[in-house]
């Protein structure tokens, strides 16, 4: 588990660091990380963007570095009489070339360092910077984050600084982890100690293996619990099969089917027990509701039903529409029972009653509390929250899960991971984390498809334990 932390929690945490370190010391150890970064790239010549703060500074104290490994550098100074002063004169004793914006040889450099503007960062690229930007052809190395991205939102204000390497201190903060900044070094400053509790959470592959549940000794078909999937209608055949398919990939124990796609479900897995209704379902220990199961009066009626039944749910698609028309549905269920919701963001907006906006964390944390649920929103940046406002988020690897009938297979996982006993949240942030890996192996750099992301969840599965 990696933690992120917010622009105020950062900022107080460094205020204290700084108070109990020389003056300057970690603006150079910061500086010193990024000239490492870009010396191991092999520019020869580096071009730095300095804004007015600090962040300029770094890049200013980089380029210092840079200069006494005989790098060539020219930094090329936004707010002129703004420039960090001890990050210019150092730059300057080195043998730096310091020039104004007119002067910028941009179309010389190996790297531009990207020192515009750092955690202070509000809205956009102003025009000045934005002109220089536009001009680079080179690899852009950002200080801290990519200039033109909100640090706490990741919203990209364009136009912005598109990097292919960000280094950053101290810890990470939400942008790297909401939005593109390349590859992301950290670099330690000591901060460690001075930080509070992380305001998100970023799964790794240790913690999807602990969420789930592989068959022991003293296990049988149901011990591991059993995953219970109502999903898919006449018209919708296939989003049974995928979110079965996926529970059944994902779990060793048994997968039960309840709908109108039994005979569908059987054709393709024989070893799930298939029924036409979830009254004759037999026991589960979680259900997935909602994929291509139709929101008529029926459809109402079985998620009813499976609110009322106390075991931890996964509601998708349908579901999630049909919670959004029929609000008293929430009466069925015991508010101690888990629900996870996984709406994209039009789902969300008729859950909602608003748009997710640009702040997806506070959007997801809102909702999740209001409906005292976990919620998934889905995106190539996923954000789980659960009803306490603690968030896991998870980067996809690659785009290629945006495919028809992806959203399946993810709540078949899910429903999978529940009812192996995982806590609600660790089950939604682990699957989500499964199922990029799952694509990103089916699709290996050609499109791929829903049922074969489904199939690549074995290896997904291999490859981390
Ligand atoms: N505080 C610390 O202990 C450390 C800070 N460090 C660096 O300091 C940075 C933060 O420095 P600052 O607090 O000076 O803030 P910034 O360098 O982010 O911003 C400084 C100035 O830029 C202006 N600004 C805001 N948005 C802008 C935009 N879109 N375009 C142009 N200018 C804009 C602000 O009004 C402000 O005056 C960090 O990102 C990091 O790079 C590092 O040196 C590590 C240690
Ligand atoms: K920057």
């Amino acid at each position: 588990m990696r933690g992120v932390w917010t622009v105020e929690q950062v900022t107080a945490a460094e205020d204290r660091l700084l108070a109990r370190t020389p003056d300057g010391a970690l603006m150079r150890k910061a500086a010193f990380g990024v000239a490492l970064a870009a010396a191991r790239t092999g520019a020869r010549h580096v071009v730095l963007l300095v804004g007015a703060g600090n962040n300029g500074g770094d890049a200013l104290w980089a380029g210092a570095f840079l200069r006494r490994r005989g790098v060539r550098v020219t930094a090329v100074l936004l707010a002129p009489d703004r420039a960090h002063p001890a990050g210019l004169t150092a730059l300057r004793r080195a043998g730096g070339r310091v020039v104004g914006v007119d002067d910028a040889p941009i179309e010389q450099a190996d790297l531009v360092i990207d020192g515009i503007v750092g955690l202070q960062a509000r809205g956009g690229l102003r025009p000045d910077a934005a002109a220089l930007v536009d001009r680079v052809a080179s690899p852009i190395l950002a200080v801290d984050l990519p200039s033109g991205v909100d640090p706490d939102t990741g919203v990209v204000h364009e136009p912005a600084v598109r990097a292919d390497l960000t280094v950053t201190f101290g810890c990470l903060k939400p942008v790297h982890v909401l939005a593109d900044c390349g590859r992301v070094e950290l670099v330690d400053i000591g901060l460690g100690p001075e930080l509070p509790a992380p305001s998100l959470r970023v799964l790794e592959a240790a913690d999807v293996l602990a969420a789930w549940r592989f068959p022991g000794p003293k296990d049988d078909k149901y011990t591991q619990g059993v995953t219970g999937v109502a999903a898919g209608s006449s018209t919708y055949p296939g989003a049974a099969v995928l979110a079965t398919s996926a529970a059944v990939l994902a779990t060793s124990g048994m997968v039960r089917y309840a709908g109108s796609a039994a005979d569908e479900v059987r054709g393709v897995w024989p070893e799930v027990v298939a029924t036409g209704s979830v009254e004759d379902a037999g026991r589960v220990q979680a259900w997935v509701v909602g994929p291509g199961l139709g929101t008529g009066s029926s459809s109402v009626e079985v998620l009813r039903r499976l609110l009322g039944e106390g075991v931890p749910l996964c509601v998708d698609a349908d579901g999630i529409t049909m919670l959004a028309q029929h609000p008293d549905l929430w009466d069925a269920r015991d508010p101690e029972t888990p629900v996870v919701i996984t709406p994209h963001d039009r789902e969300f907006a008729r859950i909602a009653g608003h748009e997710v906006g640009d702040d997806r964390v506070a959007a997801t944390r809102g909702l999740a509390k209001r409906l005292n649920a976990v919620v998934l929103l889905k995106g190539n940046t996923t954000v789980i929250a659960d009803p306490d406002g603690r968030v896991i988020v998870n980067k996809a690897s690659s785009s290629w899960a945006a495919t028809a009938g992806s959203g399946d297979v993810l709540s078949g996982i899910i429903g999978a991971v529940l009812a192996g006993g995982a806590d609600p949240a660790t089950a939604a942030g682990a699957a989500a984390w499964l199922h990029d890996r799952a694509a990103t192996l089916a699709a290996d750099g050609v499109p791929t498809s829903a049922s074969r992301i489904a199939a690549a969840i074995p290896d997904a599965l291999r490859a981390i334990r």
